[in-house]
């Protein structure tokens, strides 16, 4: 495992690596955010380099059939494919030490990561019809995230990080999550002040700033 260190290390992956090289990453997705992020904020705050290859929507149908299960983002790894955005991201944060620091913790990060993607995957995210869609969107957002603010404002109470004493990929997860539910809700998060300072405290950590303000401007 790569070991956390300091913000200094962090920034510098050939002090934090164990083995002699660190592998050759190359993440492909379209250019958005979407199920890419988590794994670009995961590389972004260990200081790690990777290709970031942004697909032309145009060109996905030429390329879909070359990829194994035909869905992006995939990571290569020294040529190895891997899919699915949380086992990729889950994979880079056991390396990088934001997985959790116990097997514990690491439970608990993944069970928050699954309660909220449980949430994203309810909305209609490729629906053609933009009526239709505003109108899931709005339904679920106004009476279905309650629930889940409720339960994962509980969840994090006081504590600086939703789990263990350091940030983990769950807190990323959050961040950016919700920066894109806000997106279509302005004050989703409004009557949570602590998931809020949550979000505030993620985008304040050096190579995330750095990284929200270097990325390519999208709209999700
Ligand atoms: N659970 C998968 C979902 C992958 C997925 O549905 N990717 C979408 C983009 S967000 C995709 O590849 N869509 C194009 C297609 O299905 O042809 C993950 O998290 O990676």
């Amino acid at each position: 495992m790569l070991k956390k260190t300091d913000e200094t290390t962090l920034q510098r992956p050939d002090l934090c690596m164990k083995g002699p090289r660190m592998p050759n990453y190359k993440l492909t997705y379209f250019n958005l955010r979407g199920r890419a992020e988590i794994i670009r904020y995961v590389f972004a705050y260990a200081g790690i380099k990777y290709e970031d290859h942004r697909l032309e929507g145009a060109d996905w149908p030429k390329i879909k059939p070359t990829i194994p299960f035909g869905k992006v983002p995939i990571l290569e790894v020294d040529g190895v494919i891997i899919h699915q955005s949380l086992a990729i991201a889950r994979y880079l944060a056991r390396e990088t030490g934001l997985a959790g620091q116990t097997p514990i913790e690491q439970a608990l990060a993944d069970a928050i990561v699954d309660t909220i993607d449980d949430f994203i995957t309810l909305f209609p995210w490729a629906e053609k019809n933009q009526e239709v869609k505003e109108k899931a969107f709005n339904d679920i957002l106004t009476n279905k995230a309650p629930e889940l603010l409720k339960a994962l404002d509980a969840f994090l109470g006081d504590n600086k990080w939703f789990v263990g004493k350091s940030v983990t990929w769950a807190d990323f997860y959050w961040d950016v999550c919700s920066t894109t539910l806000l997106s279509y809700k302005a004050d989703l998060v409004e009557k949570y002040p602590r998931l809020s300072a949550l979000r505030d405290r993620v985008e304040a950590l050096p190579a995330i700033a750095a990284w929200i303000q270097k990325r390519p401007k999208t709209t999700i």
